[in-house]
């Protein structure tokens, strides 16, 4: 069963029609032919084109006549720093043949593997899921905007603004208070709506590079792929109002009113209202930070919104979007010093943990090491396998319809309902004397001793370790009494994540060049699955475990034997881990 979200975020027929007139326009591919139009009649977009260069791409040779000849390098398939990641680089084509907005991805060609088709497949998707939200929300606003006339005509509004002329995101601070009208923007989002699919990822793509400051396509990519829910709905903020704000204000107010930006520009909060600006000239820059409110409110803020922000909201923070400012260095460095401290701290005391493919190392080199600073292909892949198989399951467990009880027994209650395509899904509810973090321990970190405790696994060995969250594991069930259910193997991503109280675990079949199916195992597939660990209300050394086993078991099972044994197989795992958890009781080992 569908979600009613779900549905709403799918793309409408309409907008996937506009998506293919776009393609087949004749003025497309009579673009695509032009040289330098790698994107198609897009390419004329302000997000291919660059008038000031980078000063990375900025080279000075000598002309004929002795004086310096500036050369600008502009090819990002280069080897530059900010040199596309390298899995997403194979698979870009550029050929002149299909005439799409957005660099396509060649599936099935010689150079292209499956795993590199379906990454660079899903950044795509991943465009398309937040332009459509963006869109949405701008939808939605529409009808609060009529509810909210009367008080809006009141407030002014001071939000953080897109300039369409500069190209730059305007913070808060830097507007006057000026008074919009919930009429003017009850137009803008209906504006907003009828701006083709296409166009409006084309926007988010450009407000990406400003928001996280980069203007390397695959830098965007990548955080399209690995950013978490929580940090893409603060992006989609940002973008929503950015989004809105350009396409009322190109109507209504002349770009001079935007330009130039001043020192006042910049929020009160972040650096200039501190004292930091009077105690510029200290020796130890990292000093002067110390004790800032300031510094500790970004910092906080930058955490809350998930460590992988923390370079973005750095460089906001720092000004290093604006020109005048970049000569600020003692500034910014200071800055960086001292994040990288406090995080230092937090992260030697537990308190926080950063993405592991944020591997960023917080040093006043800070800032050109994140630039090279990631996380190798095939980490990334296992990394983004295992968050997608957790957010299908999810999806599965918490969908309302359609199933059906199995059995109940003590308390415990498992469910079963069919998939399309015939698969059955089980659902195990329990309630275990352990709290969600000791669940999760012995679940998920200490997964390679579950043979110790539960009788139908062989063994568990971690392959791969992506960080401290995402591991890749294989698994060995034990035999059966009579041999009945051959010795199954599982390869599986499986991820962890928390979220207030609760722990999530997700896992889903994968593959591993070095571990091709044996010949003394029937190679079974486990997922999307996931469980659920939710502290009681009342007693939170207590958990709600909720499980989805959601496996084809492959080889000759008749379908009923396989019905029986998986609710079977859950309940037994059940009773084990329940033993297992007695036994770590201090109150049961007392003599
Ligand atoms: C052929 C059939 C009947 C054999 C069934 C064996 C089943 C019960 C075994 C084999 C592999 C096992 C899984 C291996 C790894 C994990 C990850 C851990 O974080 C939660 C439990 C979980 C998800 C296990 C649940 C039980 C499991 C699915």
């Amino acid at each position: 069963m569908e979600t009613s979200d779900e549905q709403g975020l799918r793309l409408s027929p309409e907008s996937a029609r506009q998506e293919k007139a776009l393609c087949e326009t004749p003025g497309t591919s009579r673009a695509s032919t032009r040289g330098s139009l790698r994107f198609g009649s897009l390419s004329h977009h302000s997000f291919f084109s660059r008038h000031n260069p980078h000063p990375h791409r900025v080279r000075h040779m000598q002309g004929l006549n002795g004086k310096p000849v500036c050369t600008v390098n502009d090819d990002w398939y280069g080897f530059t720093p900010l040199c596309p990641h390298p899995l997403i680089k194979s698979q870009v084509s550029f050929g002149g043949s299909r005439s799409s907005a957005f660099p396509t991805p060649e599936i099935g060609s010689d150079r292209s593997g499956p795993r590199g088709a379906l990454i660079s497949e899903s950044w795509r998707e991943e465009l398309k899921d937040l332009a459509t939200k963006v869109s949405l929300s701008a939808a939605a606003e529409t009808q609060q905007d009529k509810r909210e006339k009367l008080a809006d005509e009141e407030a002014p509004r001071r939000k953080t603004q897109y300039s369409a002329q500069s190209g730059r995101i305007i913070p808060a601070s830097s507007w006057g208070g000026k008074k919009r009208s919930s009429r003017t923007s009850h137009k803008r989002a209906q504006r907003w709506q009828t701006q083709s699919l296409e166009g409006v990822e084309l926007k988010v793509l450009e407000l990406l590079c400003q928001i996280l400051q980069t203007d390397s396509l695959s830098m965007v990519q990548q955080w399209l792929l690995l950013a978490n829910d929580r940090e893409k709905e603060l992006v989609q903020g940002l973008l929503q109002q950015a989004m809105a704000d350009s396409s009322s204000l190109t109507q209504q107010t002349s770009g001079s009113e935007l330009l130039p930006l001043t020192s006042e520009d910049l929020p009160d909060h972040v650096f200039l209202n501190s004292s930091v600006s009077r105690k510029r000239s200290s020796s130890h820059p990292a000093e002067t930070f110390q004790d800032e409110p300031a510094s500790r409110g970004l910092l906080l803020f930058a955490i809350s919104a998930g460590a992988n922000m923390l370079p973005a909201v750095l460089k906001l923070c720092c000004g290093i979007t604006y020109p005048h400012l970049r000569s600020m260095a003692g500034l910014q460095r200071a800055a960086l010093v001292a994040f990288g401290q406090e995080i230092a701290h937090w992260q030697s005391r537990g308190q926080i943990t950063l993405p592991a493919w944020s591997c960023l190392r917080w040093t006043e080199e800070a800032e050109s090491e994140q630039r090279t600073s990631v996380l190798a292909d095939e980490d990334v892949f296992y990394l983004r396998q295992g968050e997608k198989a957790l957010n299908e399951a999810l999806k599965i467990v918490e969908s309302k319809d359609g199933w059906t009880l199995e059995t109940a027994e003590n308390g415990d209650v498992i469910y079963s309902k069919v998939l399309t395509g015939s698969r059955r899904v089980f659902r195990l509810e329990a309630e275990l004397d352990a709290s969600p973090e000791e669940l999760q321990d012995i679940l998920f970190f200490r997964v390679e001793e579950m043979h110790e405790w539960n009788p139908s696994i062989r063994r568990i060995k971690v392959l791969k370790h992506v960080g401290r969250d995402t591991m890749v594991t294989h698994e060995v069930s034990a035999e059966t009494a009579g041999n009945l259910i051959g010795q199954r193997d599982f390869l599986s991503v499986r991820h962890s994540s928390k979220s207030g109280s609760r722990v999530y675990l997700g896992g889903a079949a994968t593959r591993l060049e070095s571990l091709p199916p044996q010949p003394e195992f029937v190679r079974a597939e486990d997922g999307p699955t996931c469980i659920i660990l939710q502290p009681l209300q009342d007693r939170s050394d207590r958990s709600r475990f909720i499980w989805l086993l959601n496996m084809d078991v492959k080889g000759w099972l008749p379908q009923s034997l396989v019905n029986k044994a998986l609710p079977r197989a859950q309940a037994d795992f059940t009773k084990h881990l329940r033993r297992r958890l007695a036994a770590q009781k201090p109150e049961n080992n007392r003599c």
